[in-house]
Formats: C-alpha cells, sequence, structure tokens
C-alpha cells in the first residue's frame, strides 16, 4: 500500500498508524542502526556457532595431511573409500565420538576415490608354496620325499628357528599322490593365503617308475583326461608359478630310458608342461636309486633352489621357460648347426642393405671414402687411422683419406638385426656368440658334435664364438654369407678382450637358461652346462683378425676352458703371432689356386700366396700345436678329382689331423649368390670314397697317416697321423687337464708338443667303421623321433 493512503484514513486504525508514521518520522535513525547492527551480531553469532557445529560433523580425518591419508589407504587397500575406511577402522576415542556424530549430519565425502588395484607393495607381500607330490610303493620315495623337503627348507631359508625374516617361502609340504585329492591340486590349483598374504604355488614331483599297475597310472590317466576335458581350460594349472619333476627308477631292471627307465617321470613332466602352460621351472631329473639317485637329486635340487630363488625375487621364473613344451625344440628349428664353415644356408637374411650407410665391404669402404672427400659428410679430422692388420710386411698406416673409425656391427645396422635375429648375441660391437644345434642336442642326450666322438670335448660345455665377425673371404658355402662384415684391414673401433670375454659367457649362459624348460632337457647336463670347458672359435668371420686375440685366449685358458680355433689360411702374420691354442685349425676349402678362388672368393689378391704362408707355419709348429687341416667337400666345386692336389696340401703343411667334412644343407632352395643346391652336398659314402682315396695317396707318398675316427651323422671322418697312434690304438682324444697344467708352467709360447696332452684311446664306437655315435645318446631324426640304432 502507498505511503498517502495510509495518512488520508479516517478511522482509528487509521489514528495508530498515524502514530506509527510519527514515530518512525521522529526516530527512523535509531531504529535503522539499531536493526542494521542486530543483524550484524546475529550474523557473528551464527557465523561461529556454525564452525563449531561443522567440527562435530565431520571427522577430524578429513583434515589431516595427505601422505596421513595414504598411510590408511595402505591398511584398507580394499575399500571404497575414504568414508568407509574411517567407519571400519580404529583410532582414538574422541575420533570415535566424532564419527558417531558424523553419521548422524550429513554425509559429506572429500577426497578422491581409492582404486581398487592392489596397493603397491601387495606383491612382497605374497608367499610361496611349494608343493611336494610323491609316490611310494615299496616305500623309498617316501623317505626321500620327506628328506628333501626338509632340506629345500632349510635351502629356502624358510626352515622353522632359522626362518628367515625376508623370506617368501612357506615350508614346503609334503603330500602323497595315493591321499591327495586330485580334483583339489589338479583341476584348478587351491586358492591359499598365508596372514591374510595370497600364496603362489609351484609343484614338485617325486615319482619312482613303475611298469606295472600303480597309482602312477591313475595319476597320468587324469593328467590326461583332464587335458582333453573340453570342459576344461587345457592348461588349468597355469596359474601356479612353476613345476619340476624328479624320477627315481632302477638301472638294473631298465638299463636305458628307451627300455623304461623312468619313463612315468618322464611322461608326468610331459604332461604338466601341457596343462600348466609350460610352466617347466626346471630340467626334469632322474636318478637310479641303487647307484647315483641321492648325488642326481641334491644336483637338482640346487638348480631347483635357485629358480626358487629367482621367482621369490622377480616374481616370474625368468629365462628358460618361453618354449617350454613347444613342439619347435632344438633339432626342428632348422638351425644351422655347426662351425660355420661347413653349412650353407639359403635362407639366411638376404644381403646387407646397401643403402643404409653402414660399411660392410670393402668397395663400401673405397665408395664412403670417395664420398667424404666429396662433400665432406664424413668427419676428417682427429680420428685414428685404419690400421692394416693383414698384410704382410706392410707397417705404416695407409696414407690415404683419415675417416673416422666405426663399429664394425652397430647396433642400429641391419648386420645386427639380421644375426640377432639368426639367434645370434652381439657382445660389444664385433663379437658374436651363439649356442650350436650340438649343444641343444647334447643337453637333451641326443648326441653330440664329432668333436665329442674324436677329441672328447663335451658339447653341452662349449660355447660357440667368435672375437670377429668380419672375414676376409666370402666362402660360396658360408652359411652367414651376405649378413657379416667383410674386409681385408680392421678398420672399426676394437673392443678389449675383457668386455668380450665376459659379454661371450654372459650371453651364453644366458641362452643355456632358455634351454631350461624345453623337453627332454637332461638335469645333470643342464648343471653341467652352466660350466662352460670348451670354447670353439669358428662361429663365424675369423677370428685371428681380432688385434687381441692372445689376450682373448689367456683369459678363456686362465679358466680352464679349452681353445679350438679355426682360421681361414688367409692372416700369414697373426697365424704366425698366435700363441698355444688346445687345437689350432686352418681351413683347406680347395686344392689348387682356381679352385680356392671360386670357392673362397677371397678379398685378398695374394690370396693364394698367404694360403700356401699358412701351411708353411702350419708345417713350422706341428711338434708344438696341435695342427688340423680342415676340408669341407662341397660337390661340384673341391671334391671331384682333387684328393691328389690334397695330398700335396696335407704333405706340404703336414699337420696332425685332416678332418674331412661334407657340407651341410639347410634351406630350402638355392643358396643366393652361388647357387648351391642339395646336389652339391655329397652322401656320407661319398665322404668316404674321398677319404679312402686321400689316405691312399698320402700312404704312397710315405706320409704316416691313417683313417682313425669317424662321425656318420655329421658327415665326419678324421684322418691322424701316426705320431697319435699307441700301439695299434688311435689316441685322437685330448687331455685337456694335462693341457693347462703345461700351459700353466711352460706359459702361452711354452715349448711342448701335442703329443704331451695326448688323451686316452679313441672310444671303440667312434673309430672307423663304427659311426661314432655313443651309444649312450639316443639317436633322433630331425623331428626329434627316435632312430634305431643296431
Ligand atoms: C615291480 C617293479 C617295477 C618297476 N618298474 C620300473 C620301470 O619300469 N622303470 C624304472 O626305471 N624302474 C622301475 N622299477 C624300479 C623302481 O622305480 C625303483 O625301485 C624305485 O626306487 C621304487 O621307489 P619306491 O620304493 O618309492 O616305490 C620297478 C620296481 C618294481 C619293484
Ligand atoms: S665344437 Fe662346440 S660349437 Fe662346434 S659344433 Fe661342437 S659343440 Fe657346437
Amino acid at each position: 500500500m502507498p505511503y498517502e493512503s495510509w495518512e488520508s484514513s479516517p478511522s482509528a486504525l487509521s489514528g495508530l498508524a498515524q502514530y506509527a508514521v510519527e514515530l518512525w518520522h521522529e526516530h527512523r535513525i535509531p531504529i535503522i542502526l539499531t536493526a542494521f547492527f542486530s543483524l550484524v551480531l546475529l550474523r557473528v553469532y551464527l557465523h561461529w556457532t556454525e564452525q563449531k557445529q561443522e567440527l562435530l560433523v565431520f571427522p577430524k580425518i578429513y583434515s589431516e595431511p595427505a601422505p596421513q591419508r595414504q598411510a590408511a589407504a595402505k591398511v584398507e587397500p580394499t575399500s571404497e573409500n575414504a568414508a568407509v575406511k574411517v567407519e571400519k577402522g580404529g583410532g582414538t576415542q574422541s575420533e570415535k565420538t566424532s564419527r558417531k556424530l558424523a553419521t548422524n549430519g550429513p554425509r559429506r565425502i572429500k577426497g578422491e576415490l581409492t582404486k581398487k588395484t592392489r596397493a603397491a607393495g601387495a606383491n612382497e607381500a605374497r608367499k610361496i608354496q611349494v608343493l611336494v607330490f610323491y609316490s611310494s610303493i615299496t616305500a623309498n620315495t617316501e623317505r626321500i620325499a620327506r628328506e628333501f623337503a626338509r632340506a629345500l627348507e632349510v635351502a629356502l631359508g624358510c626352515a622353522g628357528s632359522e626362518q628367515k625374516s625376508d623370506s617368501s617361502f612357506l615350508a614346503p609340504r609334503v603330500l602323497d599322490l595315493s591321499e591327495a585329492d586330485y580334483d583339489e591340486y589338479l583341476i584348478t590349483p587351491p586358492k591359499m593365503e598365508s596372514d591374510g598374504a595370497p600364496v603362489d604355488l609351484f609343484y614338485l614331483f617325486l615319482l619312482p617308475s613303475y611298469n606295472i599297475d600303480t597309482i602312477n597310472d591313475n595319476l597320468l590317466e587324469h593328467m590326461k583326461e583332464t587335458h582333453h576335458d573340453f570342459r576344461i581350460d587345457t592348461s588349468p594349472l597355469s596359474s601356479i608359478i612353476g613345476y619340476s619333476v624328479f624320477g627315481f627308477g632302477d638301472r638294473e631292471g631298465w638299463p636305458t630310458e628307451d627300455e623304461g627307465f623312468c619313463f612315468q617321470a618322464k611322461e608326468v613332466d610331459r604332461w604338466m608342461a601341457k596343462l600348466t602352460g609350460r610352466k617347466r621351472a626346471y630340467p626334469l631329473g632322474m636318478g637310479d636309486w641303487k647307484r647315483d639317485g641321492s648325488a642326481r637329486l641334491s644336483e637338482w635340487q640346487v638348480g631347483l633352489t635357485e629358480v626358487l630363488k629367482l621367482v621369490e625375487s622377480t616374481g616370474s621364473l625368468g629365462e628358460g621357460v618361453e618354449g617350454s613344451g613347444d613342439p619347435i625344440e632344438s633339432d626342428d628349428e632348422g638351425d644351422a648347426y655347426d662351425d660355420g664353415e661347413v653349412v650353407f644356408d639359403d635362407n639366411a637374411p638376404e644381403a646387407k642393405t646397401k643403402s643404409s650407410g653402414s660399411i660392410e665391404d670393402v668397395e663400401d669402404m673405397g665408395r664412403i671414402m670417395e664420398m667424404s672427400q666429396a662433400d665432406g659428410s664424413v668427419e676428417q679430422t682427429k680420428a685414428p687411422i685404419a690400421i692394416d692388420f693383414t698384410t704382410q710386411g706392410k707397417t705404416k698406416p695407409r696414407k690415404t683419406a683419415i675417416i673416422t673409425v666405426k663399429e664394425m656391427v652397430p647396433q642400429s645396422s641391419p648386420t645386427y638385426a639380421s644375426l640377432t635375429k639368426q639367434g645370434y648375441s652381439i657382445v660389444g660391437s664385433h663379437s658374436g656368440v651363439k649356442i650350436c644345434r650340438w649343444t641343444k642336442s647334447a643337453l637333451r642326450g641326443r648326441g653330440s658334435c664329432y668333436k665329442y666322438s674324436f677329441y672328447g670335448i663335451n658339447s653341452h660345455q662349449c660355447m660357440e664364438t667368435t672375437p670377429s665377425l668380419s672375414c676376409s673371404n666370402k666362402c660360396v658355402f658360408c652359411w652367414r654369407h651376405g649378413t657379416n662384415p667383410v674386409g681385408t684391414t680392421w678398420r672399426w673401433v676394437v673392443d678389449p678382450p675383457q668386455l668380450i670375454f665376459d659379454g661371450v659367457k654372459e650371453n651364453h649362459y644366458k641362452k643355456i637358461k632358455m634351454m631350461r624348460g624345453v623337453p627332454g632337457v637332461r638335469a645333470e647336463r643342464f648343471a653341467e652346462a652352466m660350466r662352460i670347458r670348451h670354447c670353439a672359435l669358428s662361429l663365424v668371420g675369423e677370428p685371428i683378425f681380432y688385434p687381441h686375440i692372445n689376450e682373448f685366449l689367456g683369459m678363456l685358458h686362465a679358466e680352464r676352458i679349452s681353445s679350438f680355433l679355426v682360421c681361414n689360411a688367409q692372416h700369414p702374420d697373426e697365424l704366425a703371432a698366435l700363441k698355444h691354442v688346445t687345437q689350432l685349425y686352418v681351413s683347406i676349402d680347395a686344392s689348387n689356386r682356381e679352385s680356392l678362388r671360386r670357392i673362397d672368393r677371397p678379398l685378398h689378391r695374394d690370396f693364394w700366396e698367404r694360403f700356401q704362408r699358412c701351411l708353411e707355419i702350419l708345417r713350422e709348429r706341428r711338434f708344438r700345436q696341435r695342427t688340423v687341416f680342415r676340408l669341407t667337400l662341397v660337390k661340384g666345386f673341391n671334391v671331384e678329382d682333387e684328393a691328389e692336389g690334397y695330398a700335396d696340401l696335407v704333405e706340404k703343411g703336414l699337420p696332425c689331423f685332416v678332418e674331412v667334412k661334407g657340407v651341410t644343407y639347410c634351406g630350402t632352395s638355392t643358396s643366393s649368390n652361388a647357387g648351391l643346391t642339395m646336389a652339391n652336398v655329397p652322401f656320407y659314402q661319398e665322404v668316404c670314397d674321398f677319404v679312402v682315396a686321400l689316405n691312399a695317396s698320402l700312404e704312397r707318398r710315405g706320409l704316416k697317416y691313417g683313417i682313425a675316427a669317424e662321425h656318420a651323422h655329421s658327415c665326419c671322418i678324421l684322418i691322424a697321423s701316426e705320431r697319435f697312434n699307441v700301439d695299434g690304438k688311435w689316441h685322437t682324444l685330448i687331455d685337456y687337464e694335462k693341457f693347462f697344467q703345461l700351459l700353466e708352467s711352460k706359459g702361452p709360447d711354452g715349448d711342448f708338443s701335442p703329443e704331451d696332452y695326448m688323451g686316452a684311446a679313441t672310444p671303440e664306437w667312434a673309430t672307423w667303421g663304427q659311426g661314432g655315435f655313443d651309444p649312450r645318446d639316443q639317436r633322433v631324426d630331425r623331428k626329434g623321433r627316435p632312430i634305431e640304432t643296431n
């Protein structure tokens, strides 16, 4: 209502209004001021009262600093959010009161939701439970299983009073397979917890074999059914962290594996690989309970403990599991094998990519030098000069353009990619190591290389390596032709020998460890393989090309690793400067100049003169080094009508041994550059005929040689000097212990002869006419199928 209408009202009400208006007019200023201050006071009062109220409603924890909040989250990692956590947690009495009040007031959530993922560090809290399953009919294995579990408990640091505070292992549990519930353990592993921490399971099986009906048959049947049951995942045990099997048997009744020795342990090992999705953590071990059972079991336990500790520290089985149970086994890999010189493989990746800019050839070298002058793109100052280590009599550095010394095989180069793809590990910038086919085969008891039959080297303890991936030939049969760098001079960065030595060993062991999960690997051989005893310096390239080859050899010998060094007869100066090696090879790929040019395709123009000089050096050295001529026969190149020519070379060099080997073919069609085919591979009979002809020629010349041994499996035959025939018996084996003793007492230049470390008689099975396959090994074909040997 407007103010004027109030003034004009004639009634009593209007009189009152009149009075109020007058009053207002008279006191309006103090009224307004009083109202204003009252409102201010009320606001201040409310403000304070409101703050106090809030303290009661929201618990103190919400205003704690951030780190404390995180700590709280760690305590209850699975809580949905902070508010819930507080409600569940403990705290001081006042906090509890606050929380109680808070539940009556409005729920207000501050902060972020805690994610449901496992908190960092939860992994550390995981425990590992080893379950030792055994079966036993006459109680041997039962007793052994209990003793074994106790020993393992100590080894893992989880034994009663000796329990290590930081050990993740729970004391191993022993389970009798005749009582254990298969459904509980072998269909899905049981879910276990220890003090609230999740437990990972590791299965071990100690199993005797029985060719009569026993509980083992139920176990195997169960495993088979589980794997084939379409309702169940084919690898239902894949959540366990690993498994391993050890078998007991009796060699008296079942002398070989073929005859049934430990056959059921082998089967359980195989089925477990399938059920776990290839989680074999350590190779199958086997022991004869009457003879070596406990020794074998102890060895197996040592290796196993190592793996378990690896699992504890890394949470995984590490290397060695990939490929476990894989159909692709070492023999089926199409893996070009042996020492490089005798295999051609047209499947090898194509030759280097010229456009990549990597220097891999002398032609490339010239091209780069020209380019460097033209556009200045190559650094020309402050660079070391490329030194010719190989040209005879040349001591002065070349006076040509100075270029930057580069790495022989830089990591970014196509050569590096190609070599690593083929299974080489490149060490430093110019060395390589690769585990050979025979090493893998020997690990599985499927036969060793011919050097085992002829010289007694253990293939599973042999490291194949080279300190120089570069070579000065381009042999037609070289299996790595086109992928390794070539050159006549060392023009690359030189890596120190210690770096190479450490690197090749490390990589070799890494590769051996990767065999851990491969089916058929024998535990005792695997354990032995962790100690390198032989080194074949022959992989690819030319080892004596490396300027510090003698220092490198010194490192091998200091660790009592024998050295078989193969060179290509193109570096006489380096050959002359070479110190003692256990066995010194020269590749003799042809018997005359033209043939050598065609087959080796040497880069040196004076290749024939170099070759001849190397033979002279070998002749001079024959009473100081165990010298060997290695002949690689390639049909159509160096076999036909050449026996006489080779006899001339033998007469000239008078080597201790002549190894004759047919080239091995690994490809499928024609060899890329030389057009080699299967037709170039001589049959074993042809190699035999050649050897007989060569031997006859040597005899006609009055040279005292004879055919000593053979290894038909790798198409290789050994002719030996009569110096190694004692009382009508060939002694081609090497006494490695004696070699190191002589080396240590007389030094790397010491005066001792090959006869001084001649070993025991060549085993009967390896002599000429006996085939050369150790009867203790199992022969298999390329698909891994056993071959009958009569
Ligand atoms: C009836 C019988 C059959 C056996 N069959 C085999 C066999 O096929 N292969 C094998 O390596 N050992 C065989 N053995 C040897 C046992 O595996 C060996 O004695 C084992 O240590 C027994 O373990 P246990 O006492 O725990 O049952 C057999 C032993 C017996 C008594
Ligand atoms: S000598 Fe060694 S590297 Fe050569 S084939 Fe035999 S085991 Fe393999």
